[in-house]
């Protein structure tokens, strides 16, 4: 049986954890495959690192562009990250010659997929990417394949471990989102330079992945994105009372028209909602389809073993002659704008810190009135020094109506910072 050889680039945890995996299962792997799968060809930015496997057997290259190039490969594997320079280069290379392309990443694929695919579908070849959303979880095998003859509605899910570890944390611990996160650096959960994570951008990308295959390429520009720096020791205590959890959500929905609303944000989840359950650096992806109806799968979003598991199940599909273009079609179609957020209504919850003395709440209440949002439910508790903590549960309201009355309420003398939106989100 003749090798599928691999040229392989970025020799870091998921690199390494590709040769590792190919090496251990090899039987099992050559079974289902029809053929040996054999990393021939390799390149890093650092040729003597020990990197704890034998590459002694493999070509090294002195750049991405050269492996991609490599006329003995039949597959590039692209692990070197980040949307533009040698990954994109290399990307770019080995899809305009016709090779096929495993890449584990996601912030490539979110904003120059569809040119990528342009690439590959001239080439007649494809770009594949299962280890870019979610990592370990068959979350690109869900939607295009799983789910491929059903019309969903909505795509998303909790798609950032360091985010929902951040969480869980804080639920569990009643500790503020800086003391946690410091803690998760120390322990090396939480990347040094962790915006790409906490400020919602690498969930971002996996639900641009996403929301692509379900309905159509989105315009990356245009999503709004708000990470989980704001959220506080004393909302996720709310949330428990009110029997809610907080989970830093990506969520792609169709609309009738077939506008696409896409955005990332902290929201309120029921308790009873299978997501809700889905804690520490596990991620999950939901969908409601028309025919399949809500579905959601969870499990390890980064990792060694989990992202390699992904990167090598393309590869194995690749032996068995996949060939399916990035959106299932074969046409780029045009990357589509995500609805403004003023246009959608739905519940939310308000926490605003007050002066706790007579008369605060008919200055709250008169501010909500004026900007018509309807109030379900209101909740306190003591803060030291005489103030408060409010929180308070809207009807339905239209978002525009609620950032309107927030920043109201945030100019009123009685009121101390900024107050805290969320979107309660029922997944109806
Ligand atoms: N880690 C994870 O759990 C997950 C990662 N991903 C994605 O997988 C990809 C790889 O991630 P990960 O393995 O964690 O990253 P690492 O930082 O561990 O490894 C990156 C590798 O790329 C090499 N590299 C960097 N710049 C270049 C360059 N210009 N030319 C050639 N090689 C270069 C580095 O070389 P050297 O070692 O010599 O410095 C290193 O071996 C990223 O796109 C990431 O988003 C996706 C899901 C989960
Ligand atoms: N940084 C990501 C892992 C890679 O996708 C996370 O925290 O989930």
């Amino acid at each position: 049986m003749k090798p599928l050889k691999i040229g392989l680039a970025g020799l870091g945890t998921v690199g390494v954890g590709v040769i590792r995996l190919l090496r251990e299962n090899a039987d099992a792997i050559t079974a289902r495959a029809g053929r040996p799968i054999e990393v021939v060809a390799i390149t890093a930015r650092d040729r003597n690192r020990d990197r704890g496997v034998d590459l002694s057997a493999m070509r090294w290259h002195d750049n991405a562009v050269s492996v991609a190039n490599d006329p003995d490969i039949d597959i590039a594997v692209e692990l070197i990250g980040g949307s533009e320079g040698s990954a994109r280069d290399m990307v770019e290379a080995a899809l305009s010659r016709g090779t096929p392309v495993v890449t584990a990443n996601k912030a490539l694929v979110a904003i120059h997929g569809n040119a990528l695919n342009s690439i590959a579908i001239e080439n007649n070849t494809v770009l594949m990417f299962e280890a870019a959303v979610a990592g370990g979880v068959p979350a690109i095998k869900l939607v295009r394949e799983g789910l491929a003859a059903d019309h969903l509605q909505s795509v998303g899910g909790i798609l950032n471990g360091t985010c929902n570890y951040i969480l869980t944390e804080m639920r569990a611990t009643g500790r503020d989102f800086s003391d946690v996160l410091s803690e998760a650096q120390q322990k090396g959960y939480a990347e040094a330079e962790p915006s790409t994570d906490v400020d919602g951008w690498d969930t971002a990308h996996k639900l641009a992945i996403l929301a692509g295959l379900a309905f159509s390429p989105l315009s990356f520009d245009t999503m709004p994105v708000h990470g989980i720096r704001d959220v506080t020791a004393i909302d996720l205590k709310f949330a428990d009372e009110l029997r809610y959890r907080i989970k830093l959500l990506g969520l792609a929905r169709r609309g009738k028209n077939g506008e696409v609303e896409a955005w990332v944000r902290p929201c309120m989840v029921p308790a009873s909602a299978p997501i809700a359950v889905v804690n520490g650096v596990f991620n999950a992806v939901t969908t409601q389809g028309d025919f399949s109806g809500p579905m959601t799968i969870s499990g390890r979003g980064a990792g060694e073993g989990p992202t390699a598991s992904a990167v090598v199940a393309d590869l194995i599909d690749l032996a068995r002659g996949a060939s399916l273009p990035l959106w299932g079609t074969d046409t780029s179609p045009a990357p589509k704008s995500c609805v403004s957020l003023d246009t959608i209504e739905s519940a939310f919850y308000l926490r605003v810190n007050v002066d706790d003395r007579s008369g605060v709440m008919a200055e709250l209440t008169s501010v909500l009135r004026d900007h018509d949002v309807s109030v379900h439910f209101v909740s306190q508790h003591d803060a030291p020094e005489n103030k408060a903590y409010l929180a308070l549960v809207t009807h339905r309201v239209s978002e525009k109506s609620i950032r309107a009355a927030s920043a109201a309420l945030s100019e009123l003398t009685s009121v101390r910072g900024a107050p805290l939106v969320l979107k309660i989100e029922d997944f109806q």
